[in-house]
């Protein structure tokens, strides 16, 4: 694992924006995409260079992780509008070409297959992940096959926790998801994983030296060729590993 730590979330999120532009450039045609709290100052940056540039994403395909049961396209705390107001809105991604499973399918069981499908035949080029507290990758939850393939997941009370800060209530928190299995993301040729602050402490230091087990899902990232966290200080002080550290302003 390539590991970069930042000083802070603002330089965290600068590294990952110049991390995936560099990407961009190059000519990269499939981006995988997380949602979450902290991608929000990558999207930012990351904006911010392509209208620098004027750079085009119009041959750009984008898939996301995951999308809440029960939450329409529409929906305010739905993943597709985080995606759009976030991202999407900013860019010329042809709106055809950015995926998302749709929270509101008559069978979440046939949409979770249907993405897994399509995920697979589009193939991903860079993965963009967070980190749960508990170790979760996506929706990947601890317990998840490491194996796995997209499916309908239940959400532990942790996450229906950590997550309740983005609705008015945690009772309107959805129960389920439809996410990309730990397997599906392990077939992206590249990933790059993202954490701040002390309390993804303990999840990164384990996926990074940890065992590798289905009780902390992101710890399967060890078995992958390809990954780089870029992670700031206080989401990596558990951590000995050897890294770099980004310069910052
Ligand atoms: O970035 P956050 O908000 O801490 O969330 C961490 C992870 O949890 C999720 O929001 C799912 O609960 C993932 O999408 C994200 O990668």
């Amino acid at each position: 694992m390539n590991i970069i730590e930042t000083k802070n979330y603002e330089d965290m999120s600068e590294a990952a924006a110049g991390y995936v532009w560099l990407r961009l450039q190059s000519g990269m045609r499939v981006l995988g995409l997380a949602t979450g709290g902290t991608p929000i100052g990558f999207y930012e940056r990351l904006t911010e260079r392509i209208n620098t540039h004027s750079h085009s994403l119009k041959d750009l395909t984008t898939v996301n992780l995951d999308e809440y049961i029960g939450l329409g396209a529409a929906h305010p705390n739905s993943y597709h509008v985080y995606m759009q107001e976030h991202f999407f809105k900013h860019v010329d991604i042809p709106p055809q070409q950015t995926y998302l499973p749709d929270g509101k399918a008559a069978s979440p069981e046939k949409e979770a297959d249907d993405y897994e499908k399509l995920v697979t035949e589009l193939g991903i080029d860079l993965q963009l992940l967070g980190i749960g507290a508990n170790g979760h990758i996506g929706f990947n939850e601890p317990g998840s096959p490491l194996d796995g393939r997209s499916r309908v997941v239940d959400l532990t009370e942790e996450t229906i926790e950590a997550n309740a800060r983005f609705f008015e209530k945690e009772e309107q928190v959805p129960r389920q998801a439809v996410t990309m299995g730990i397997g599906t993301i392990m077939e992206a040729e590249e990933i790059l994983l993202l954490a701040s602050g002390a309390e993804k402490a303990e999840a990164v230091r384990d996926m990074i030296e940890g065992p590798v087990t289905e009780e902390v899902p992101a710890t399967v990232l060890q078995r992958h060729p390809n990954v780089t966290v870029i992670a700031d200080r206080d989401a990596l002080s558990l951590t000995q590993a050897s890294r770099s550290v980004f310069p910052g302003k």
